[in-house]
């Protein structure tokens, strides 16, 4: 029996913290991916410190989840975020991957900039954002950019999720390496959308362990280093939550604004809204909000169902008068075509349509 993102996090909830938490209920698992009999996912300690007392958790995760049946191997990443208390400067420590950058020459020191810089060719950069993981950030991304690209857009997509790279995946990309001459790398093309992911420059499995630093000149390199051509948007698939790498993309690149996306739930809005108070304090304008995961659509009946309540995101935009830019349904077809790699608005059908009324929308506003 294959190991479920449901079976991991069960197991999870078994790892104790100091004070009567567990790994799940104090919301540290993060970007959480099972595949192929590989989990992997990040802790994420509210500071260094913290972070470096977690060995003992980490080894105590790694035992339960490696006994469990169909898992072959377990990545864990801790890190704290940048600038939190007891961070010197970023931290990332890893269980697995050595250390060791890539071998490719990316994800080098960050070279001296006065400020954030346009990308060369490049009119839009949209960041879309999320407070918490697992809200669809990466699905709506690909599917915007499938849907902006059908809509005579010239697109491309830069996955800086680099807990989990999951685009080469969603747009049927897996295997498929860029190539560099050592200056510039050509990047790949997937339904009329032009793509870099930091996953493409890995090996298959690596873990990221690179410090804020590293992570920077490598973000640097993925915006100013790729051949990314004449584009009207580029779409920035960032990880979740408020880390050194929205922080890197809005010091060194000329960002249009920021989407974010969140399910309806209480507990998704709260995050939703550090991460617009993150982007207000980065001075990156926030445009506005999606509702992912809305309106369940039963595939047989046709009866409509709010799984995770409904509305919560437009009621949350009105509140912090912001623009709500649309919802998408809750709807099984979303996740087989993105685990297909083959995008759902690439298609037809009521999904489709509702990631082209995005798109039409953002068209329409001048952001996309
Ligand atoms: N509207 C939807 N309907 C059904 N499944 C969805 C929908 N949106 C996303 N999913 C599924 O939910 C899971 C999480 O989505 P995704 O990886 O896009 O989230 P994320 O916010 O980018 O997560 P991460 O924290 O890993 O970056 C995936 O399996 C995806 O296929």
């Amino acid at each position: 029996m294959a190991a479920t993102r449901e079976t991991v996090l069960f197991e999870l909830q078994k790892v104790a913290l100091a004070g009567g938490a567990n790994l799940v209920s104090a919301d540290m698992v993060r970007a959480l991916n099972v595949e192929n009999g590989v989990v992997r996912f990040v802790i994420e300690a509210p500071d260094a410190e913290s972070a470096r007392g977690l060995a003992a958790v980490e080894a105590e995760a790694e035992r339960l989840l490696r006994a469990l049946p169909g898992v072959d191997k377990v990545q864990i990443v801790t890190t704290a975020p940048a600038g939190a208390r007891g961070a010197a400067a970023p931290q990332v420590t890893a269980r697995s991957g050595a250390g060791a950058p890539p071998s490719l020459t990316i994800g080098r020191h960050p070279t001296p900039q006065a400020g954030p810089l346009p990308v060369s060719g490049v009119a839009r950069i949209l960041a879309i954002g999320s407070g918490k993981g697992g809200v669809g950030k990466s699905t709506l991304t690909s599917n915007l950019a499938v849907a902006l690209a059908r809509q005579g857009r010239r697109v491309g997509l830069l996955d800086a999720d680099i807990y989990g790279p999951s685009q080469p995946r969603m747009l049927g990309l897996t295997g498929q390496r860029p190539k560099s001459d050592g200056q510039m790398i050509e990047p790949l093309h997937a339904y009329g959308v032009t793509v870099m992911s930091l996953g493409l420059m890995m090996k298959e499995g690596e873990a990221v362990v690179w410090r804020g630093p590293m992570l920077m000149g490598a973000l640097q390199q993925m915006l100013n280093q790729v051949k990314w051509g004449e584009l009207d948007v580029l779409l920035v698939d960032l990880p979740p939550g408020t880390g050194d790498v929205q922080l890197s993309l809005c010091q060194k690149a000329q960002v249009s604004g920021a989407i974010i996306v969140s399910t309806p739930q209480d507990v998704a809005l709260i995050d939703a809204r550090r991460a617009i108070d993150m982007f207000n304090k980065l001075k990156t304008p926030v445009l506005g909000l999606v509702e992912n995961m809305s309106t369940y659509i039963c595939p047989n009946c046709g009866h409509e169902a709010h799984l995770f309540g409904h509305g919560g995101v437009a009621a949350e935009a009105a509140a912090l008068d912001l623009p709500f830019l649309g919802e998408i349904p809750l709807n099984i077809e979303v996740r087989l075509a993105g685990d297909g790699g083959a995008p759902v608005a690439a298609g037809d059908g009521p999904v489709a349509d509702a990631f082209g009324r995005l798109a039409a929308r953002l068209i329409a506003g001048g952001m996309a």
